[in-house]
């Protein structure tokens, strides 16, 4: 694999001075530098790779054994080394067939539970299953991390299909969070849904705590409007939920993937379980195509391999995700969990330092907001950053067809604008209209100037259905698989947000002032020291009981 990366360097340089649009020279470039999976299209025209680099990068993915390691991931090998787990929640989606963990096939209970949640689901949207004071109205899912971002993403993008009780998320342990949801809400007809895989989580296990207490002021059995979705089931019934409203998985189903199964539940009492399936079968759509499509048509492939040429040869270390789709707005985040918690890593599978960069920045906001924020560096900064663009050919708004068009021209124009720029000549004659002359001119000129040879991918989908969302979110779940395992890295384990925890469990007796907190550095002493000035305080009477 060492000489196919320097063999990509080398690339790098060569081609560092030609200009991307120079590419478009051969009138074939858009077909051959983008794949179709059904009716989503993925471009990647707009970037620095040529046939020779595809060509490589191809190479590289071969080298890598991403052919194996694909089919271990999709079989049920443990491919999860550091925990010994095997990685399945592509099973969670799967139409059907028997996938096996520990010589036992799982695919019967994962179907069972989901009619389970399928009951469940239909029992509170048809009044059926009702609280202590009428039909369930709103839904609280309180957990975090992939235990929130991917249910409220998806409820976001899926609100033209919403026909169930309004969904709200809670996950910051800042009281202000569950604060400001509770206090619009009755408990009378809330139901809250504990999501939390290993029901330790301090933040919500503590949101759900103070759920409890203000459910316990109002109705006569708060337990009764609760859920549990976890794989802990011993710590739910602790919790006090009983056996029949738990709704388990396996621990192979890792967090930032979990989705598609009961941490799910929120997003089927909000569309339905036939919608939801159908979320399912978008995911189980671009399962097949990644496992089956050959890898210069394989879309996660692509954009793995567009990922690492711009991250892992050129060096750039940011991706900007910016999807032209307002109800894709937590996608962003969404993707910060699963791109960066599965490939910020800083060790190989075999222990050693890798000798890549891994997992670039990922961020990014809506267009066309972020044309009114951020753009000006993406398009005049000193540093490049990739950008990955998404948007729907069609709106879900008939009666606003012209914003949708407004929206489509603005991201086909921002990633046109990007890889064009505007030359020192033509930064001229726009100065010279606005009046300027001689050295003047030529000052104001310079500031009107745009580089240019930014690169970008786009991805355009006919709608945003469940099932596309479903394809769209698996497309990057394979992208990060198949980035990991071209790096050598285990993407499936997250020990780098361990220390953090420990050390706020270590500090909240500090805090409380029941420990000394002997052994602390000094900045953080001194942070103490600060916060302790305000405890003595007087303070406002709390509105939230
Ligand atoms: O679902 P939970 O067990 O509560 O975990 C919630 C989140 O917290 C952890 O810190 C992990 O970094 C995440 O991967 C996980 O999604």
């Amino acid at each position: 694999m060492d000489r196919i990366w320097m063999a990509l360097d080398a690339r790098a340089r060569a081609v560092a001075e030609r200009p991307i649009s120079a590419l478009f020279e051969d009138p074939g470039r858009a077909a051959a530098f983008s794949a179709r999976e059904g009716d989503m299209l993925f471009d990647y025209s707009k970037t620095n790779i040529d046939a020779e680099t595809l060509e490589l990068l191809l190479n590289l993915a071969e080298a890598a054994g991403l052919a194996a390691c694909r089919e271990a991931m999709f079989t049920g090998a443990k491919i999860n080394e550091t925990e010994g787990r095997a990685v399945l929640h592509t099973a969670l989606r799967a139409p059907g067939g028997s996938v096996q963990v520990d010589g036992r096939d799982v695919m019967p209970e994962l179907r069972a539970t989901l009619a389970r949640m399928r009951t469940f689901a239909e029992m509170v949207r048809g009044g059926q299953f009702a609280g202590q004071g009428g039909a369930i109205t709103d839904v609280v899912n309180i957990g975090i991390g992939g235990s929130d971002l991917g249910p409220a993403m998806a409820v976001q993008a899926l609100a033209p299909f919403h026909d169930g009780p309004r969904c709200h998320f809670v996950s910051n342990v800042d009281g202000a969070h569950v604060a400001d949801t509770l206090k619009r809400l009755n408990p009378e007809t809330t139901l809250v849904i504990v999501a939390s895989k290993t029901f330790t989580t301090i933040e919500t296990m503590t949101n759900a705590e103070t759920a409890r207490d203000w459910m316990a002021a109002r109705v006569a059995d708060p337990a009764a409007q609760f859920v549990a979705l976890s794989s802990a089931q011993e710590r739910t019934q602790a919790f006090g939920i009983p056996a029949g409203r738990v709704f388990g998985f396996e621990d192979w189903v890792g967090g930032r993937y979990s989705v598609w199964g009961p941490i799910g539940l929120s997003l089927m009492l909000a569309i339905g379980p036939d919608r939801f399936d159908d979320f399912l079968s978008g995911g189980a759509v671009m399962d097949a195509h990644f496992r089956s499509a050959p890898p210069r048509g394989n879309l996660p492939v692509l954009l793995a391999l567009v990922g690492l040429w711009h991250a892992q040869v050129l060096g750039h270390p940011t991706r900007a995700v910016l999807p032209y789709d307002q109800r894709l707005a937590r996608l962003p985040a969404y993707l910060q969990q699963l791109e960066m918690e599965s490939n910020g890593k800083g060790v190989t599978m075999q222990g050693t330092r890798p000798l890549r960069p891994t997992g670039p920045v990922v961020w990014g906001e809506p267009g066309t907001n972020g044309q009114h924020a951020f753009y000006q560096l993406l398009h005049q900064g000193t540093q490049v950053v990739p950008c990955e663009f998404l948007v729907a050919a069609r709106g879900h708004e008939p009666d606003l067809a012209h914003h949708h068009r407004l929206l489509l021209a603005n991201a086909l124009a921002q990633s046109a604008a990007l890889m064009r720029g505007r030359s020192l000549d033509e930064a001229r004659a726009i100065a010279a209209r606005a009046g300027h002359a001689g050295d003047e001119l030529e000052r104001q000129a310079r500031h009107r100037v745009f580089a240019g040879n930014r690169p970008s991918t786009m991805l355009i989908y006919p709608q945003l259905t469940p099932q596309v969302l479903g394809r769209i979110v698996a497309l990057y779940e394979h992208r990060v698989f198949v980035e990991g395992v071209i790096l050598g890295i285990n993407s499936f384990d997250q020990w780098g947000v361990e220390l953090g925890k420990e050390l706020a469990t270590a500090l909240a007796p500090v805090i409380a002032g029941t420990d000394p907190g002997a052994g602390l550095d000094g900045s953080t002493r001194a942070l103490l020291q600060f916060v302790a000035e305000f405890e003595s305080r007087p303070q406002e009477e709390g509105r939230f009981r």
